[in-house]
This record gives C-alpha cells, sequence and structure tokens, in this order.
C-alpha cells in the first residue's frame, strides 16, 4: 500500500543506465508528491533530451490555433512568476538548452508569451529522427511568460488573463517565487486567479543558491503561512492541496545573460522536470521511453485500450488505488504517520478529497471501440483518438480538474469541493498588478526626493549639477 500511496520507497539504484547530475543538493520540502526517485529522475532528463523544443508560437497566436489542429490535445504547462524570478533560465534549464528563452539580470526581460513545442523530432532538419518511425508529434508545450509586478508590461494582466481562463489544455502553472523576498501580494492574487479558476498549479523557489540557502527551511515556511493567513482556513481548505509541495530550484543563473551555466550548480531539476511530465500526463510514456533505452516507447495494441469497467466509476476506490493519493491528504492530517493508510482511512468522510463530480464525458460519452483501419496513419491516429477519449472518461484525481459550469443539456454537476472560493480578482484587479514605466519613474523621483541613489541620465545629470 504505501507504494500505491506514492511513497518514495524506491531504493536509489546505484547503477542506472543514464546518470544525471547530482541535483538532490536541495530538497525540495512540504512534498505530497514524492520527490523523483532516481529512475524518475533518469527518465525525465531523457525525455527532454530526446524531445526538442519548437517554437509553437508567441504573444497571441494562441488564439487562432484551430480547435481541429492537433496541438489543441498538445498538454501545456506554464511558467509564471515576478518579473525577475527566473523563469526563462528555469526553462532553458530544464530544456537543456542555455539559450532558448532570453534571459537578463533586469526585470522585464520577456515581454511576451513564448511556447514551446517539444516532439522528438530531429532538431537539424526538424523532422522524423531516425529510429522514431516517423513520429515528429509534439508531446507538450512548455510556456516561458512575461512576469509581472515591478518592470512588466502594460498589457500583461489582460492577455495573459485571458489565457489562463480559456486554455483548456493548461495542465499546471508553475508559480515561482523567490523565497528571499517572500510572496509578494502579486503572487497571493496570482495563487488567488488560479485557484478561482481551478487551475492546478504549484510552487517553486526559485535562486535558493544565494545567502538564502541556509534560512531555506524557515523561508518556506515563511512562504507557506503566508499563503495560510491569506486564505484562511474557509471555504478555500481542500484547495489549498493543489498547492501542498513546493520544489525548490538553484544556481540557474549568474545575473549574465544567456551565459552557460554549470550542470553541477543546479539543484532541484530533476523534481521539476518529474512535476511537469506528472502534470502533463506523460510519466508513464517517459518511463517507458526509459525502459526502451531512449527509442519510442511500444505503443499498445488496440485491444489493449479497454473500455472503462464499472468500478472505475467508484470514485472513492479509485483515489486510494491512485498512485497520488498522498496529495488528498489534508494539511491537518494526524501528525503520527500522517500517509499510513490507516490514518487516511481514520479521517471523517468530509475531511477526505473529494473528486468532482462526473465529467460530462463519463456519463455520456460511451466508451469507443476500435475498429480496424486500413492504413497505419488511420490507425495510428484511431487510437490516439480513442486514448484521449478514454482518458477524459476518468478525470485526473490528483488536482480539482478545471471545466465549464454545468450546462442545462449535460446537467454536469460541479461538486462542492471542486466549487473554486469566491474570491473576487478580475482584469481590473490584475491590471493593477502591473507596473508601468510612469510607475517605475515615480518611484525613481520618490527615491531622489528621499535621497536615495539613482543610476542613469538623471543621475548623472544631477552629479553635474545640470538639473
Ligand atoms: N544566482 C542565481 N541567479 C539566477 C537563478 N535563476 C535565475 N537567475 C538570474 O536571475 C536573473 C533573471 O532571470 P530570468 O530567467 O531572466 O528571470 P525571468 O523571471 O524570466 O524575468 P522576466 O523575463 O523579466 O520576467 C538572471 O540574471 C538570471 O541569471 C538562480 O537559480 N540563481
Ligand atoms: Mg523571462
Amino acid at each position: 500500500m504505501v507504494q500505491a500511496l506514492g511513497l518514495a520507497t524506491t531504493p536509489r539504484a546505484s547503477q542506472d543506465a543514464l546518470t544525471v547530475p547530482s541535483e538532490r543538493g536541495v530538497q525540495s520540502l512540504f512534498t505530497d508528491t514524492a520527490p523523483a526517485t532516481t529512475q524518475q529522475a533518469a527518465a525525465a532528463a531523457l525525455f527532454f533530451k530526446t524531445h526538442i523544443p519548437l517554437k509553437s508560437w508567441t504573444a497571441t497566436e494562441w488564439r487562432k490555433q484551430p480547435h481541429s489542429d492537433t496541438s489543441f490535445l498538445t498538454p501545456e504547462v506554464t511558467f509564471l512568476g515576478r518579473s525577475n524570478s527566473g523563469k526563462s533560465s528555469l526553462l532553458n534549464a530544464i530544456l537543456l538548452n542555455p539559450t532558448l528563452c532570453r534571459v537578463g539580470p533586469k526585470p522585464g526581460k520577456t515581454t511576451t508569451m513564448h511556447a514551446w513545442a517539444l516532439g522528438p523530432h530531429d532538431p537539424k532538419t526538424k523532422g522524423a529522427r531516425k529510429g522514431w518511425q516517423g513520429d515528429i508529434e509534439p508531446k507538450l508545450t512548455v510556456l516561458d511568460m512575461p512576469g509581472y509586478g515591478h518592470g512588466s508590461q502594460r498589457d500583461w494582466g489582460e492577455e495573459i488573463m485571458k489565457y489562463l481562463t480559456t486554455r483548456r489544455q493548461l495542465r499546471r502553472a508553475f508559480v515561482l517565487v523567490n523565497p528571499a523576498h517572500g510572496m509578494k501580494k502579486q503572487d497571493l492574487q496570482m495563487l488567488e486567479l488560479l485557484r478561482r479558476h481551478t487551475i492546478p498549479h504549484q510552487l517553486i523557489a526559485t535562486k535558493c543558491d544565494h545567502d538564502s540557502v541556509k534560512r531555506l527551511p524557515e523561508l518556506l515556511f515563511e512562504i507557506q503561512n503566508q499563503i495560510k493567513s491569506h486564505f484562511g482556513s474557509g471555504k478555500a481548505g481542500p484547495l489549498l492541496l493543489t498547492i501542498n509541495d513546493i520544489l525548490a530550484v538553484a544556481g540557474l543563473g549568474d545575473g549574465q545573460a544567456n551565459k552557460r551555466v554549470k550542470a553541477s550548480h543546479m539543484r532541484g531539476l530533476s523534481d521539476v522536470r518529474w512535476a511537469v511530465l506528472r502534470a502533463a500526463g506523460l510519466e508513464e510514456y517517459a518511463m517507458a521511453l526509459f525502459a526502451n533505452g531512449g527509442l519510442p516507447p511500444k505503443k499498445k495494441s488496440a485491444q489493449a485500450v479497454q473500455p472503462a469497467t464499472e468500478d472505475e466509476s467508484k470514485d472513492e476506490e479509485n483515489i486510494m488505488a491512485h498512485p497520488d493519493f498522498r496529495s488528498f491528504i489534508p494539511r491537518d492530517a494526524p501528525e503520527d504517520g500522517p500517509n499510513s493508510e490507516e490514518n487516511i482511512r481514520a479521517l471523517p468522510e468530509t475531511r477526505r478529497f473529494t473528486p468532482s463530480a462526473p465529467t460530462e464525458t463519463r456519463t455520456t460519452t460511451p466508451a469507443i471501440q476500435p475498429t480496424a483501419s486500413s492504413t497505419k496513419a488511420a490507425q495510428q491516429s484511431k487510437i490516439r483518438s480513442i486514448q484521449t477519449a478514454n482518458e477524459r472518461r476518468v478525470p485526473s484525481t490528483e488536482y480539482p480538474v478545471r471545466r465549464n459550469p454545468p450546462t442545462p443539456e449535460t446537467g454536469a454537476q460541479v461538486s462542492e469541493a471542486s466549487q473554486p472560493p469566491n474570491i473576487g480578482i478580475g482584469i481590473d484587479e490584475l491590471m493593477a498588478m502591473v507596473t508601468t514605466p510612469e510607475d517605475v519613474r515615480r518611484a525613481k523621483d520618490k527615491r531622489m526626493q528621499t535621497g536615495g541613489r539613482v543610476r542613469g541620465p538623471r543621475a548623472s545629470r544631477q552629479r553635474l549639477g545640470r538639473t
């Protein structure tokens, strides 16, 4: 059962086929999702090594993608955070390409959304890769976002708000926070927004290599306390489970743009990579890829795609058997062995995680039976559509699933536990988070009046007595 609960009981194999840089220096604290085992870390590293990022879209192009496009189904994860929190650096590090996203010491380096589609194509020809049987389909899209807060663009709020609230294939938003600065107002507002729209999210503490690293546990507790005191324990309680784990990364930048950072200085990347794969539902794929020595995992035969059984609709049992069962343990679960099955079963019913009501597809869509197709390509696409349809039948129970409001046609209801708390935040509030160049200039003026040092032409003019 321990394994079924997703605990990291697998001893670290000393002789793994693929070795990954030692990244365990900074441990993730508060992990309800078990940290990646050595094998999982290696599988994740192999996935990002074999799936090369290609620019998929930028800025507002996401709106133009037709729904029939295959990219519509490609899972997406995004990286959010204040300007200069290290989003682009983290992306470069996990995607193993130090020059992919522009990085700079000044806030506001990234000015628009960039989406990278990760597919198993040849990086030179961008076509099919040898040994991959022509498969170039992107498996995952990762997004680099402009930062909010100081130094950001005025149009940040509106566009990204629209993206976040309407993008259906968005599987998880990683919110990056510098623990030395703690949770700022904008970060808490961002969490409110994510909760309100039940967008799965997870915190990542960045730049943990600085002096702050010695005080890291203390700083992370502080972050957790800030979140707790901000949200309280009311109706938002169950949703607190979505940010149970704070991952920590370090050594991803040195203050100089595009300078290669030594891999040995990086910490915590494995856990982030694994979390990305988990968010996109690619763990099995990555492990199969790893087991297959970096070649495409063997596809399941059409027969292997079974229709959902009646048992699968029993949510309670599904949750118990779910490898991420630990994610559902409420924060204030009994202290003594909180992850033991007895303790979880001992929790009152109301305290257990209740999954949302069945999706419209589970009740209305019959399981799709595969049929023989004439061509291989047609067969493969058929299998894919069956898998997708069947996957939709049982929604992910790890995080509250975002869905449309219940419609009179389908009658689908959203259970109370998954109802977003009624926290008011809209475009206006988000716009207020954004600092304009005027704001920055005004802040500089203020600092000058109060005797603060200001750099730049105005300061030089002042020094030369020309003002
Ligand atoms: N020391 C240290 N510096 C880091 C780390 N990660 C990023 N940096 C530095 O922090 C600065 C900002 O990094 P970016 O990746 O550009 O930050 P960003 O969040 O993308 O910033 P915007 O694009 O402005 O929103 C750069 O100078 C990086 O070199 C880290 O883990 N440790
Ligand atoms: Mg950036």
